[in-house]
Protein backbone atom coordinates (compact mmCIF):
# COMPACT_ATOMS: atom_id res chain seq x y z
CA UNK A 1 0.00 0.00 0.00
CA UNK A 2 2.63 2.08 1.13
CA UNK A 3 4.77 2.02 -2.24
CA UNK A 4 1.42 2.19 -4.20
CA UNK A 5 1.33 5.39 -2.90
CA UNK A 6 4.94 6.23 -3.14
CA UNK A 7 4.78 5.34 -6.61
CA UNK A 8 1.99 7.58 -7.16
CA UNK A 9 4.15 10.39 -5.68
CA UNK A 10 6.99 9.76 -7.94
CA UNK A 11 4.54 9.52 -10.70
CA UNK A 12 3.15 12.77 -10.53
CA UNK A 13 6.34 14.15 -10.07
CA UNK A 14 8.01 12.70 -13.69
CA UNK A 15 4.59 13.84 -15.15
CA UNK A 16 5.10 17.01 -13.65
CA UNK A 17 8.75 17.99 -14.26
CA UNK A 18 8.52 18.66 -18.15
CA UNK A 19 6.00 21.36 -16.86
CA UNK A 20 8.52 22.11 -14.53
CA UNK A 21 11.28 22.65 -16.92
CA UNK A 22 9.69 24.56 -19.36
CA UNK A 23 8.03 27.03 -16.15
CA UNK A 24 12.57 27.06 -14.77
CA UNK A 25 13.59 28.29 -18.04
CA UNK A 26 11.02 30.95 -18.97
CA UNK A 27 11.82 32.34 -15.38
CA UNK A 28 15.29 32.43 -15.82
CA UNK A 29 16.08 32.63 -19.84
CA UNK A 30 15.27 35.44 -21.94
CA UNK A 31 15.20 33.69 -24.94
CA UNK A 32 12.07 32.17 -25.14
CA UNK A 33 8.81 33.77 -26.40
CA UNK A 34 6.26 31.99 -24.52
CA UNK A 35 5.22 28.25 -23.23
CA UNK A 36 4.62 27.03 -26.78
CA UNK A 37 8.24 28.42 -27.82
CA UNK A 38 10.36 27.16 -25.23
CA UNK A 39 8.47 23.57 -25.60
CA UNK A 40 9.32 23.92 -29.19
CA UNK A 41 12.66 24.65 -29.43
CA UNK A 42 13.73 22.43 -26.22
CA UNK A 43 12.16 19.07 -28.26
CA UNK A 44 13.96 20.42 -31.34
CA UNK A 45 17.14 21.01 -29.70
CA UNK A 46 17.46 18.63 -26.79
CA UNK A 47 15.02 16.09 -27.59
CA UNK A 48 12.08 14.91 -25.09
CA UNK A 49 14.90 13.98 -22.95
CA UNK A 50 15.20 17.87 -22.77
CA UNK A 51 12.06 17.89 -20.41
CA UNK A 52 13.37 15.56 -17.80
CA UNK A 53 16.83 17.60 -17.05
CA UNK A 54 16.97 17.44 -13.07
CA UNK A 55 14.84 15.19 -12.15
CA UNK A 56 16.91 12.36 -10.50
CA UNK A 57 17.62 14.57 -7.40
CA UNK A 58 13.63 15.53 -6.49
CA UNK A 59 12.62 11.92 -6.92
CA UNK A 60 14.47 10.61 -4.21
CA UNK A 61 14.44 13.83 -2.15
CA UNK A 62 10.13 14.01 -2.54
CA UNK A 63 9.49 11.07 0.34
CA UNK A 64 11.77 12.86 3.01
CA UNK A 65 11.11 17.03 1.92
CA UNK A 66 7.11 15.78 1.88
CA UNK A 67 7.79 14.06 5.39
CA UNK A 68 9.30 17.14 6.78
CA UNK A 69 6.96 19.09 5.57
CA UNK A 70 3.65 16.81 6.75
CA UNK A 71 5.27 15.96 10.19
CA UNK A 72 5.72 19.23 11.47
CA UNK A 73 2.16 20.75 10.10
CA UNK A 74 0.57 18.01 12.07
CA UNK A 75 2.60 18.18 15.20
CA UNK A 76 2.98 22.07 15.34
CA UNK A 77 -1.08 21.60 14.90
CA UNK A 78 -0.91 19.02 17.49
CA UNK A 79 1.03 21.05 20.11
CA UNK A 80 -1.31 24.31 19.41
CA UNK A 81 -4.42 22.91 19.72
CA UNK A 82 -3.86 19.48 21.64
CA UNK A 83 -6.20 17.85 19.67
CA UNK A 84 -5.23 14.65 18.19
CA UNK A 85 -6.14 14.41 14.04
CA UNK A 86 -9.22 12.35 14.67
CA UNK A 87 -10.73 14.65 17.12
CA UNK A 88 -9.69 17.85 14.75
CA UNK A 89 -12.48 16.26 12.08
CA UNK A 90 -15.17 17.16 14.66
CA UNK A 91 -13.77 20.60 15.73
CA UNK A 92 -11.71 22.29 12.76
CA UNK A 93 -9.08 24.13 14.33
CA UNK A 94 -9.02 27.69 14.43
CA UNK A 95 -7.62 29.21 10.72
CA UNK A 96 -4.68 31.14 12.03
CA UNK A 97 -3.38 27.83 13.89
CA UNK A 98 -3.67 26.02 10.56
CA UNK A 99 -1.94 29.00 9.07
CA UNK A 100 1.11 28.89 11.59
CA UNK A 101 1.67 24.97 11.90
CA UNK A 102 1.91 25.32 7.85
CA UNK A 103 4.43 28.10 8.02
CA UNK A 104 6.43 26.44 10.43
CA UNK A 105 6.35 23.39 8.14
CA UNK A 106 7.41 25.93 5.04
CA UNK A 107 10.58 27.38 7.18
CA UNK A 108 11.73 23.81 8.34
CA UNK A 109 11.65 22.04 5.08
CA UNK A 110 13.28 25.32 2.95
CA UNK A 111 16.55 23.39 4.74
CA UNK A 112 16.10 20.45 3.40
CA UNK A 113 14.56 21.10 0.00
CA UNK A 114 17.15 24.23 -0.81
CA UNK A 115 20.00 22.07 -2.36
CA UNK A 116 18.01 19.81 -4.08
CA UNK A 117 16.08 22.66 -5.21
CA UNK A 118 19.05 24.32 -6.73
CA UNK A 119 20.63 21.51 -8.16
CA UNK A 120 17.67 20.92 -9.95
CA UNK A 121 17.19 24.42 -11.26
CA UNK A 122 20.96 24.48 -12.58
CA UNK A 123 20.28 20.85 -14.80
CA UNK A 124 17.00 21.86 -15.90
CA UNK A 125 18.63 25.29 -17.57
CA UNK A 126 21.36 23.49 -19.23
CA UNK A 127 20.34 23.55 -22.85
CA UNK A 128 23.36 21.73 -24.25
CA UNK A 129 21.56 18.58 -26.04
CA UNK A 130 23.04 15.04 -24.87
CA UNK A 131 26.38 14.62 -24.73
CA UNK A 132 28.09 13.63 -27.69
CA UNK A 133 31.98 13.03 -28.01
CA UNK A 134 33.31 16.12 -29.59
CA UNK A 135 29.84 17.81 -29.05
CA UNK A 136 29.59 20.92 -26.44
CA UNK A 137 30.12 19.79 -22.84
CA UNK A 138 27.25 21.02 -20.31
CA UNK A 139 28.89 22.52 -17.48
CA UNK A 140 27.59 19.67 -15.16
CA UNK A 141 27.27 16.07 -16.24
CA UNK A 142 25.04 15.05 -13.65
CA UNK A 143 23.11 15.54 -10.03
CA UNK A 144 26.16 14.60 -8.35
CA UNK A 145 28.73 15.90 -10.24
CA UNK A 146 26.62 19.39 -10.19
CA UNK A 147 26.56 19.10 -6.28
CA UNK A 148 30.51 18.83 -5.96
CA UNK A 149 31.04 21.49 -8.32
CA UNK A 150 29.12 23.56 -6.70
CA UNK A 151 30.88 22.55 -3.39
CA UNK A 152 33.78 23.59 -5.02
CA UNK A 153 33.38 26.51 -7.13
CA UNK A 154 30.89 28.53 -4.51
CA UNK A 155 31.89 27.16 -1.17
CA UNK A 156 29.58 25.25 0.87
CA UNK A 157 27.25 28.24 1.51
CA UNK A 158 26.50 27.67 -2.38
CA UNK A 159 24.50 25.01 -2.06
CA UNK A 160 22.03 27.19 -0.42
CA UNK A 161 22.46 29.80 -2.84
CA UNK A 162 18.59 31.24 -3.42
CA UNK A 163 17.76 29.61 0.08
CA UNK A 164 16.29 33.20 1.52
CA UNK A 165 14.23 33.55 -1.40
CA UNK A 166 12.97 29.61 -1.19
CA UNK A 167 12.05 30.46 2.63
CA UNK A 168 10.26 33.70 1.57
CA UNK A 169 8.39 31.72 -1.08
CA UNK A 170 7.11 28.92 1.02
CA UNK A 171 6.61 30.55 4.36
CA UNK A 172 3.27 32.23 3.75
CA UNK A 173 2.23 30.19 0.87
CA UNK A 174 2.04 26.58 2.75
CA UNK A 175 0.15 28.32 5.68
CA UNK A 176 -2.27 29.24 2.80
CA UNK A 177 -2.22 25.57 1.02
CA UNK A 178 -2.90 24.19 4.59
CA UNK A 179 -5.77 26.60 5.46
CA UNK A 180 -6.94 26.01 1.69
CA UNK A 181 -6.84 21.99 2.27
CA UNK A 182 -8.60 22.40 5.69
CA UNK A 183 -11.30 24.72 4.54
CA UNK A 184 -12.09 22.61 1.58
CA UNK A 185 -12.24 19.57 3.07
CA UNK A 186 -14.60 21.19 6.20
CA UNK A 187 -16.84 23.05 4.31
CA UNK A 188 -17.60 19.72 2.03
CA UNK A 189 -17.37 17.16 4.97
CA UNK A 190 -20.68 16.06 6.91
CA UNK A 191 -19.81 16.80 10.45
CA UNK A 192 -17.75 14.49 12.79
CA UNK A 193 -16.58 12.33 9.13
CA UNK A 194 -13.40 11.97 7.50
CA UNK A 195 -13.42 13.73 3.86
CA UNK A 196 -14.01 11.36 1.25
CA UNK A 197 -11.12 10.60 -1.17
CA UNK A 198 -12.70 12.94 -3.61
CA UNK A 199 -12.89 15.94 -1.67
CA UNK A 200 -9.21 15.01 -0.36
CA UNK A 201 -8.41 14.84 -4.10
CA UNK A 202 -10.21 18.32 -4.95
CA UNK A 203 -8.91 20.09 -1.59
CA UNK A 204 -5.41 19.24 -1.98
CA UNK A 205 -5.73 20.24 -5.99
CA UNK A 206 -7.16 23.71 -4.73
CA UNK A 207 -4.12 24.47 -2.15
CA UNK A 208 -1.98 23.86 -4.99
CA UNK A 209 -3.34 26.21 -7.11
CA UNK A 210 -3.87 28.48 -4.38
CA UNK A 211 -0.61 28.15 -3.27
CA UNK A 212 1.06 28.48 -6.60
CA UNK A 213 -0.45 31.71 -7.48
CA UNK A 214 0.24 33.37 -4.63
CA UNK A 215 4.19 31.89 -4.74
CA UNK A 216 4.38 32.50 -7.96
CA UNK A 217 6.61 36.15 -7.76
CA UNK A 218 9.04 35.13 -5.41
CA UNK A 219 9.56 31.60 -7.31
CA UNK A 220 10.68 33.62 -10.32
CA UNK A 221 12.79 35.31 -7.92
CA UNK A 222 13.96 32.21 -6.22
CA UNK A 223 15.17 30.49 -9.71
CA UNK A 224 16.90 33.64 -10.89
CA UNK A 225 18.72 34.17 -7.26
CA UNK A 226 19.69 30.27 -7.51
CA UNK A 227 21.31 30.80 -11.20
CA UNK A 228 23.09 33.49 -10.33
CA UNK A 229 26.56 33.26 -9.75
CA UNK A 230 26.89 30.25 -12.06
CA UNK A 231 28.99 33.10 -14.11
CA UNK A 232 29.59 36.32 -12.64
CA UNK A 233 27.01 37.97 -9.58
CA UNK A 234 24.21 40.02 -11.20
CA UNK A 235 22.33 40.40 -7.96
CA UNK A 236 23.48 41.42 -4.56
CA UNK A 237 20.78 39.73 -2.64
CA UNK A 238 16.97 39.06 -2.61
CA UNK A 239 15.26 42.72 -2.75
CA UNK A 240 17.68 43.75 -5.79
CA UNK A 241 16.92 41.15 -7.80
CA UNK A 242 13.41 42.05 -7.13
CA UNK A 243 13.95 45.64 -7.80
CA UNK A 244 16.44 44.80 -11.16
CA UNK A 245 14.15 42.56 -12.74
CA UNK A 246 10.66 44.51 -12.14
CA UNK A 247 13.20 47.77 -14.00
CA UNK A 248 14.20 45.52 -16.65
CA UNK A 249 10.68 43.36 -17.19
CA UNK A 250 8.43 45.73 -15.48
CA UNK A 251 5.29 43.73 -13.27
CA UNK A 252 4.93 40.93 -15.55
CA UNK A 253 8.09 39.27 -14.91
CA UNK A 254 6.39 38.50 -11.67
CA UNK A 255 3.79 36.30 -13.25
CA UNK A 256 6.18 34.12 -15.52
CA UNK A 257 5.45 30.32 -14.98
CA UNK A 258 1.93 31.71 -13.54
CA UNK A 259 -0.46 29.00 -15.64
CA UNK A 260 2.25 26.40 -15.57
CA UNK A 261 2.50 26.39 -11.75
CA UNK A 262 -1.37 26.35 -11.25
CA UNK A 263 -2.12 23.83 -13.91
CA UNK A 264 1.02 21.53 -12.43
CA UNK A 265 -0.14 22.53 -9.13
CA UNK A 266 -3.52 20.44 -8.89
CA UNK A 267 -3.14 17.22 -9.81
CA UNK A 268 0.49 17.10 -7.87
CA UNK A 269 -0.97 18.25 -4.60
CA UNK A 270 -4.10 16.49 -5.18
CA UNK A 271 -2.01 13.53 -4.94
CA UNK A 272 0.28 14.42 -2.26
CA UNK A 273 -3.07 14.78 0.04
CA UNK A 274 -4.36 12.02 -0.43
CA UNK A 275 -0.85 10.06 0.00
CA UNK A 276 -1.22 11.95 3.18
CA UNK A 277 -4.69 11.31 4.55
CA UNK A 278 -3.71 7.23 4.21
CA UNK A 279 -0.90 7.73 6.24
CA UNK A 280 -2.40 9.45 9.00
CA UNK A 281 -5.22 6.82 8.69
CA UNK A 282 -3.29 4.17 8.37
CA UNK A 283 -1.24 4.97 11.72
CA UNK A 284 -4.35 5.46 13.47
C1 LIG B 1 3.39 26.84 -3.21
N1 LIG B 1 4.22 25.80 -2.68
C2 LIG B 1 5.59 26.09 -2.49
C3 LIG B 1 3.69 24.59 -2.34
N2 LIG B 1 2.51 24.39 -2.44
N3 LIG B 1 4.51 23.69 -1.87
C4 LIG B 1 4.08 22.41 -1.31
C5 LIG B 1 3.82 21.38 -2.33
C6 LIG B 1 4.85 21.26 -3.31
C7 LIG B 1 4.57 20.18 -4.29
N4 LIG B 1 5.62 19.20 -4.24
C8 LIG B 1 4.48 20.82 -5.66
O1 LIG B 1 5.47 20.73 -6.39
O2 LIG B 1 3.47 21.42 -5.98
Amino acid sequence: MKEGRNTAGALGLVLGHPFDTVKVRLQTQSTYRGIMDCIVKTYRHESLLGFFKGMSFPLVSIAVVNSVLFGVYSNVLLALTAMSHQERRTQLPSYTHVFIAGCTGGVIQTFFLAPFDLIKVRLQNQTEPRVQPGGPQPRYRGPVHCAATIFREEGPRGLFRGAWALMLRDTPTLGLYFVTYEGFCHQNTPHGQNPSSATVLVAGGFAGIASWVAATPLDVIKSRMQMDGLRRREYQGVLDCVVSSFRQEGLRVFFRGLTINSARGFPVNAVTFLSYEYLLHSWG
